[in-house]
């Protein structure tokens, strides 16, 4: 059986063991890196793994608070902003300009993959003022979503000036892969191919039609559906149509596609999986799916050896 695991890692605690659990490749999300914090990851990687492939995930239009966003807990019917610097008055949650100009009233907006949600009351241009849903605690550089904002918004936006100089450090490197967050058309993976010269994931992130999905597939190397923002922005019901669409379409993907987000979550803090887990994932092989990409449970979850023998377990023998 040719299925792959990718494991989401921070640093090297635990790499040597998740490799012999069976993992197939690592990926490093350098949206919670500074760019020296990378590059000293990547020197010492090299040393102990030169031969195993490393996506490096580029925030590309992919939304987050900003990365010095202090941790703040945020409670039911409370209202909070949103603005490029700290309110004293009020909790303040830090974002950049071209984030600010997207939070029009009535919009709901979530936090975490969904984890936390807000919605817009007013936005004066300087200030967006929300009241809080649904409660949670916010760290820095977590990721934003906005329920059903149509694609249109994420077009304009591609790689970021850290994403350019991240691939202009690291592309050197032979095991480095990227994984460009939030793809909405070909032209972006095409980009992304020419300026690093290497092998790319397109992360689907937000809702696109099958001849968009297709024009993607035929430009990547991979493309991997990822549930988490997926969820996120199109509300349960949404996602579980979208997933219904999508693997109708497996066979007209002409590259590998993975299963990204959630895909072990009750691992986090559970050492066993639901049994709906382990029947999804034998599905997954069942559609078609080249793999799957995880993130929470190997990279912050208190189970990450077991995640990978578990999935070990249900893919094997077939
Ligand atoms: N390099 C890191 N340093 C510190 N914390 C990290 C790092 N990588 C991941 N994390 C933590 O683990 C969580 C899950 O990782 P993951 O890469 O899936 O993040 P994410 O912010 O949900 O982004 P994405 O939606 O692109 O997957 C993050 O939200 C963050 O709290
Ligand atoms: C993995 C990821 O980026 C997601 O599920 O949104």
């Amino acid at each position: 059986m040719n299925f792959k695991i990718f494991a989401t890692i921070k640093d090297f605690s635990i790499a040597r063991e998740l490799l012999n659990a069976g993992v197939t490749a690592f990926r490093v999300n350098s949206s919670h890196m500074e760019i020296g914090e990378l590059i000293e990851f990547l020197e010492e990687y090299q040393f102990h793994f030169y031969n195993i492939p490393l996506y490096i995930d580029l925030k590309g239009s992919k939304k987050r608070l900003r990365k010095d966003q202090r941790t703040v807990e945020l409670i039911p019917g409370e209202k909070i902003v949103f603005a490029t610097s700290e309110s004293p008055e009020i909790k303040t949650l830090l974002v950049e300009p071209a984030v600010l100009k997207l939070l029009s009233p009535n919009l709901n907006v979530s936090l975490n993959d969904g984890k936390i949600k807000l919605k817009i009351l007013d936005n004066d241009g300087n200030r967006a003022y929300a009241i809080v849903l649904k409660a949670g605690r916010v760290h820095g550089a977590k990721g934003i979503n906005f329920e059903f904002l149509s694609d249109k918004n994420f077009r304009s936006f591609s790689l970021t000036e850290k994403d350019v100089e991240i691939i202009s450090k690291t592309r050197d490197y032979p095991f480095v892969r990227y994984a460009l967050s939030f793809v909405s058309s070909p032209e972006q993976i095409k980009n992304l191919r020419a300026i690093s010269r290497r092998y790319v994931a397109a992360k689907i992130e937000n809702y696109l039609d099958l001849d968009k999905l297709k024009e993607i597939s035929s430009e990547t190397d991979e493309m991997w559906f990822c549930r988490g923002d997926l969820g996120a922005h199109l509300g349960m019901r949404g996602l579980a149509k979208f997933y219904g669409e999508f693997v109708k379409s497996m066979r007209d993907f002409t590259c590998p596609v993975f299963m990204a987000g959630e895909v072990m979550e009750h691992m986090v803090d559970n050492p066993r999986p639901t049994r709906s887990e382990i029947c999804h994932l034998y599905d997954l092989i069942e559609h078609g799916f080249s793999g799957i990409v995880l993130s929470n449970e190997t990279v912050s979850g208190n189970f990450p050896i077991e995640v990978v023998k578990v999935v070990r377990e249900v893919i094997s023998g077939d």
